[in-house]
């Protein structure tokens, strides 16, 4: 199969879906891979590392979007809507519940969309696991930053110094990102509370962080109390594939004390804050309302492109490799987990919370599959 690999063009996006380690193993396996030149450079990739793996070096994204299957790490934007073409295989991050136009685009062209974030394996979602890792530890360190004066914070100290109360930091949703922030933010001593909606997942937090942790039920009571309470707010909800629940309340945020932060890192599915109303970017990632730091940045990991880009090629090479060496067709047929990957395929919408979401008709994949096989 013909791979390709354009450079990512979203705001200081500097991961490449690709490394020359993972270009090596679809090579291997007997496919040719094109890169964009420069692709990997903000990840500490040249051009000639992926020669020496292999690949063909192209000189525009046209050349990269040609291939039989484009792989990225963000969604595409508007101007990369037009390389979209009927039998093309898009494999990368979609958050379609959150990108109506994205989702018109994808099924009005016909293309077989498989995001990295909806393949599901014994209740993990393995290609978002890495992702959400480093972003939860990010969330911490953001917060700690903008909670300095310096950054339009209160001028709290997250770890206190003795004598003076440590910082207050809420965690509101406790899978991946969430314990990530909260190990991060009781590595730097700060107070942590963590509220989930699964009492089983609170349980499981209570016997990993002990009486480091305060655990809530997810309610709108236990909410408003420790917002209102704390200095930083990290928001890391997800509902698989479905827009995020805003949790957090306008009112709650005029409850906070001026100067707090809130990092609302499930905001690439909406965020759960109400008064997070546009995704924020790397070059301007805070805006401020009732006096508290909002920081809505949905491509966290683009920050740290080394550790992220190795990160998550982990992770998809070996899903890249069997719809490369299968086709979407057998791939998902011997694979169950990559099943609720595809998104959108044959000009339907194939994952049932997008389709509730957005408003379309829902077709499971063996239809849309069906129906393609009636089309050719
Ligand atoms: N902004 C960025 O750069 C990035 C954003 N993310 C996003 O972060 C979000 C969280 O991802 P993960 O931690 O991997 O998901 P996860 O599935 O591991 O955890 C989600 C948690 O939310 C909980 N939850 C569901 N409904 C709830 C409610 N009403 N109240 C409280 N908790 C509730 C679940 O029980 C679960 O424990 C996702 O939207 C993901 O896409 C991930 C990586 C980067
Ligand atoms: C999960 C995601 O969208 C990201 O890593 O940018």
């Amino acid at each position: 199969m013909m791979i390709g690999v354009p450079k990512e063009i979203k705001n200081n996006e500097n991961r490449v879906a690709l490394t020359p380690a993972g270009v090596d193993a679809l090579v291997q396996a007997g496919h040719n891979v094109y890169v964009e030149t420069t692709a990997g450079f903000g990840s500490g990739f040249s051009d000639e590392d992926y020669i020496h793996a292999g690949a063909k070096i192209v000189n525009t994204p046209a050349e990269a979007w040609a291939s039989e299957m484009v792989m990225k790490v963000k969604e595409p934007l508007s101007e990369e809507y037009d390389y979209f073409r009927e039998g093309l295989i898009l494999f990368t991050y979609l958050h379609l519940a959150a990108e109506p136009e994205l989702a018109k685009a994808l099924t009005e062209k016909g293309v077989t969309a498989i995001a990295y974030e909806t393949i599901e394996s014994n209740g993990t979602l393995p290609l978002l696991t890495p992702m959400s890792e480093v972003a939860g530890r990010m969330s911490t360190q953001m917060g700690a930053q903008f909670l300095q004066k310096t950054n339009g914070g209160k001028g709290v100290l997250l770890a206190g110094i003795p004598g003076v109360q440590r910082g207050k930091v809420t965690v509101i949703g406790g899978g991946v990102v969430g314990t990530n922030a909260a190990k991060m933010a009781m590595g730097l001593g700060a107070q942590v509370t963590m509220i989930d909606l699964s009492a089983q997942r609170l349980r499981e937090l209570d016997d990993i962080f002990g009486d480091r942790v305060q655990t809530l039920m997810s309610n709108p009571s236990n909410i408003a109390e420790a917002v209102a309470d704390s200095d930083l707010v990290v928001g890391a909800v997800l509902i698989p594939g479905a827009k995020a629940p805003k949790l957090v309340t306008d009112e709650m945020i005029q409850n906070m004390s001026p100067g707090s932060v809130v990092v609302d890192v499930a905001i690439d599915q909406g965020g759960i804050f109400e008064t997070v109303d546009h995704i924020t970017t790397h070059d301007n990632p805070t805006y401020e309302r009732h006096g508290v730091v909002h920081y809505a940045v949905a491509n966290m990991p683009g920050a740290v492109p080394r550790t992220s880009t190795i990160g998550l090629t982990n992770v998809t090479v070996p899903y890249a490799l069997q719809i490369a060496n299968k086709g979407v067709k057998k791939a998902v047929s011997d694979n169950p987990t990559l099943q609720p990957g595809v998104n959108t395929l044959a000009g339907a919408v194939t994952y049932e919370a997008v389709a509730k979401d957005l408003g379309y008709d829902y077709v499971s994949v063996d239809e849309a599959l069906e129906k393609e096989h009636h089309l050719v």
